[in-house]
């Protein structure tokens, strides 16, 4: 994939006058306009867009440009690359983008504090609608009572069974700061070669998490937000580490797991981004059901069954009255 992209900016290399080359690079963080840009060789720069349209996220490939000499160090973005795939949350007035080009979210939430399903659910809506499977992990498996809990409440979650697999979403018991090793053991083969981006609520253990697969981690954060933030002492929004040298494995740490907007999504389209509400949702009378109230629904039948879980089917219905007010 890099190697394409490589051949790509090379051919763009050289363009006219005092202009120098436009460089391949890989957006490792952000902090407002600025970003980390590292190059194939691994060399890292920091990098401001020289437009509006060239405003870059974390995971994207861009084209970007050294300074003219004399003219400081950081470089310009001058395009960013196609995506894949966009990660992102909207309320009613902002776009707030995570991350761009990932392969999978992993969703970390523990026994304590206790997680909000709602959130939950959100963060696997916004993560089907842009086509990026999801993993869910629930930490702190050595408190065993608040752990057996959580665990009976994502039953619906563990089995869920959808039109395209039986279990739907890989749901994990973790105890992340009980046995570094073997807990490292466990995650790895779900990352190996993909790049993750881990989110989850304050609490839930995402610093345990990166710092276990990276160690080092959060200093190296410090140092990247400091030189983005001109020194001042914040936390970047975003960033991605790489887990093995090889760079093959990513993980992307970002906030905003609270208040997750799902503004993007139209009501009409939700039951297809809601995997156990979907498999109900072919049998239908009217092709134009919302599964809220219509005689013949086959949700309303799978519900009343009790193949729909109570809790989800109460965040459906509340998930499509917000979506369906004010629209701009
Ligand atoms: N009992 C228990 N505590 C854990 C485990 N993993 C992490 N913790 C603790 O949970 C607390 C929160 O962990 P962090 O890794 O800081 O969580 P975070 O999600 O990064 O939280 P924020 O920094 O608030 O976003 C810390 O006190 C950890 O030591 C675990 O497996 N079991
Ligand atoms: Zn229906």
């Amino acid at each position: 994939m890099t190697s394409h992209r490589q051949k790509k900016a090379s051919a763009l290399a050289f363009t006219s006058g005092e202009r120098s080359a436009l460089l391949s690079g890989l957006v490792v963080a952000s902090h407002g306009r600025h970003c980390m840009v590292e190059t194939p060789d691994g060399q890292r720069r920091i990098c401001h867009p020289r437009g509006k349209k060239s405003q870059a996220v974390v995971g994207d490939t861009v084209l970007w440009q050294a300074p003219p000499p004399g003219q400081g160090e950081e470089g310009t973005i001058e395009k960013v690359q196609e995506r894949r795939n966009l990660f992102y949350r909207q309320d009613e007035i902002r776009t707030k983008s995570f991350a761009a080009n990932l392969d999978q979210v992993l969703i970390l939430i523990a026994a304590e504090p206790v997680f909000s399903e709602s959130q939950l659910a959100r963060a696997l809506v916004a993560a089907e609608a842009a086509h990026i499977t999801p993993l869910i992990a629930l930490n702190k498996r050595d408190l065993t009572v608040p752990f057996a809990a959580a665990w009976e409440r994502l039953q619906p979650y563990r089995d869920m069974a959808s039109h395209e697999r039986p279990r739907h979403y890989p749901v994990l018991g973790l105890s992340l700061h009980t046995n570094a090793p073997a807990q490292r053991a466990e995650l790895l083969p779900y990352l190996e070669g993909k790049t993750t981006l881990v989110l989850g609520p304050s609490g839930s253990g995402k610093s345990t998490l990166i710092n276990l697969l990276v160690p080092g981690a959060t200093v190296l954060t410090g140092e990247i937000s400091q030189a983005l933030n001109s020194g001042k002492h914040t936390t970047t929004s975003t960033a991605l580490y790489w887990v093995d040298e090889q760079r093959s494995t990513a993980l992307i740490d970002s906030p905003g797991f609270q208040e997750f907007g799902l503004q993007h999504i139209a009501p009409m389209q939700l039951a297809a981004y809601m995997p156990d509400i979907a498999a109900h949702a072919t049998h239908c009378k009217f092709y134009n059901c919302t599964h809220l109230h219509e005689p013949g629904c086959g949700v309303l039948s799978a519900l009343h069954a009790g193949h729909i879980s109570a809790n989800r089917y109460r965040i459906y219905g509340d998930l499509f009255a917000e979506l369906g007010q004010t629209r701009y």
